[in-house]
């Protein structure tokens, strides 16, 4: 049997979650009966692409259902063939959450993702997640604020500087997103030596002059600490949410704590923590080891009553995929998809 039939007989044990509910006890209908599932395709080089209605159902099942349809797929077609577009009457999915504008004309939401200290991997999350959000549709910017050691153009693999056309800054435009940051003012490794509030004035008018258009959210890569730079910018950009990235070990929690308390000091409410550099998969083995810990973020998310948002695991692919400008792809593109749906549920999109 062909591989696309073989796949349609797989989607056809995917039970619709809303029929289900309908008629329970009853033979409830499947996905493809009731209509969930269109554009299927199978590419040369393997993949397998659909769109999946999830209209009327909340946020949490259709990410249940989401990954049932992975599954399903990846089953038949191989490991990580699945890729899925959902597609949503976004006022039946998002009527429990709270609209509410951002401060910037043209962009409806503002995330801040911080970390209490460097290399934890707060630039590669913010990349990530912003990539993982434009793959669910939403127009995305990402700015990064790290002054300190702006690392988006590499992540993004973002040459040259960027132009000014009249008095308003361009933003790159890269894997689907559009990003400004400070390394594409100055030239490469020259130092920044803003300090205190010449810093957050600077990082607030480079938003603000900057040609965004219209954005559903932008995602701001907060340079790494809870100084006075870090504090101001919250307070003036007054983010809708604020995401703090972290290590499983200790000396990275207890300043991940300093972050959360930061936020709170100003109003800006906490989305979750998420633990990055969890647990590592011996790419010849097999074998899983923690050089961190383990579970060290979701057990102080608990411990200080803040939602835990998910872990990223340690991961060669993503250093290389970092290294060469390539975010998104591999053991990334499946773990941040769940992290970015919550993400995107918990502030209104
Ligand atoms: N999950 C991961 N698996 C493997 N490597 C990772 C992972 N997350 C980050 N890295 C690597 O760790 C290094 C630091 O990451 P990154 O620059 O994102 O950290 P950061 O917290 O933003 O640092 P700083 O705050 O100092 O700018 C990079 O080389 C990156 O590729």
């Amino acid at each position: 049997m062909p591989l696309k039939d073989r796949i349609a007989e797989a989607l056809a044990t995917v039970i619709d979650p809303a029929a289900a509910a309908d008629m329970p006890g009853a033979e409830a209908a499947n996905i493809l009966a009731s209509g969930r599932v269109s554009g299927l395709v199978v590419r040369p080089d393997g993949g397998v692409g659909l769109v999946l209605a999830v209209d009327g159902l909340e946020r949490s099942t259709a990410e249940r259902l989401q990954a049932e349809v992975e599954v399903a797929v990846n089953r038949v077609a191989g490991p990580k063939a699945a890729r899925i577009i959902l597609t949503a009457d976004r006022g039946s999915v998002a009527a429990d959450a709270k609209p509410q504008a951002s401060t910037i004309p043209g962009i409806r939401k503002l995330i801040a993702v911080a970390s209490g200290k460097g290399g934890v991997g707060k630039s590669t999350v913010s990349a990530n997640l912003a990539v993982a959000l434009a793959r669910q549709g939403f127009a995305v910017g990402l700015l990064d604020a790290d002054i300190y050691g702006p690392s988006v153009p590499t992540l993004l693999g973002i040459e040259g500087r960027a132009q000014l056309e009249g008095n308003r800054l361009q933003p790159a435009q890269v894997h689907g997103i559009k990003a400004l940051s400070m390394g594409m003012m100055t030239d490469p490794g020259k130092a920044i030596i803003w300090r205190g509030p010449m810093a957050s004035s600077a990082l607030v008018q480079m938003v603000e002059q900057c040609d965004w258009g219209v954005l559903d959210v932008l995602v701001i890569d907060m340079p790494p600490g809870t100084g006075d730079v870090q504090l101001t910018l919250a307070q003036k950009l007054k983010p809708d949410g604020a995401i703090v990235v972290s290590t499983p070990q200790d000396l990275a929690l207890i300043d991940a704590r300093r972050a959360v308390a930061m936020f709170g000091e100003v109003g800006v409410e906490v989305l979750g923590l998420i633990e990055n550099m969890s647990g590592y998969c011996c790419p010849e083995c097999g074998h899983v080891s923690h050089p961190f810990g383990q579970g060290g973020a979701e057990a102080e998310a608990a411990a200080i009553g803040a939602p835990f948002l998910g872990r990223i695991p340690l991961d060669i692919g993503i250093r290389s995929d970092s290294d060469s400008g390539q975010p998104g792809r591999g053991v990334a593109a499946h773990a941040f998809l769940p992290i970015a749906l919550r993400v995107a549920r918990e502030i209104g999109l």
